[in-house]
């Protein structure tokens, strides 16, 4: 095989990799929503918390250029996750 295909599916299975540690640790951040939205209901607090959120914001991106990633991108990250996040404390069991 030429050398340059099995370069590209090493890097491949190693995306694969890192993707399912990716996926596993959305998952245990979820978890930890879930918990949290549960206590918040008990204590009748806001799922929304505004100075909380701009202050995991801000890790992001300071976590983010450290390693090289595009302010733009950490900040759209996080609000993804942050949107989820804000739906599984909403959800009531
Ligand atoms: C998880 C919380 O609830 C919300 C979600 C946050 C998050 O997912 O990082 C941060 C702040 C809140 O808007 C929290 O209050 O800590």
């Amino acid at each position: 095989m030429d050398k340059r295909v099995e370069v590209l599916n090493e890097c491949r299975a190693l995306i694969d990799e890192v993707d399912q540690q990716l996926i596993s640790c959305l998952a245990k951040r979820f978890q930890l929503s879930k918990a949290i939205g549960s206590i918040k209901r008990d204590a009748d607090v806001r799922v929304h918390q505004p100075d909380r959120a701009k202050q995991v914001e801000e890790h992001y991106v300071n976590l983010g250029t450290s390693h090289g990633i595009q302010r733009n991108f950490a900040v759209d990250l996080f609000h993804l996750i942050h949107e989820e996040s804000c739906r599984i404390q909403r959800v009531e069991e």
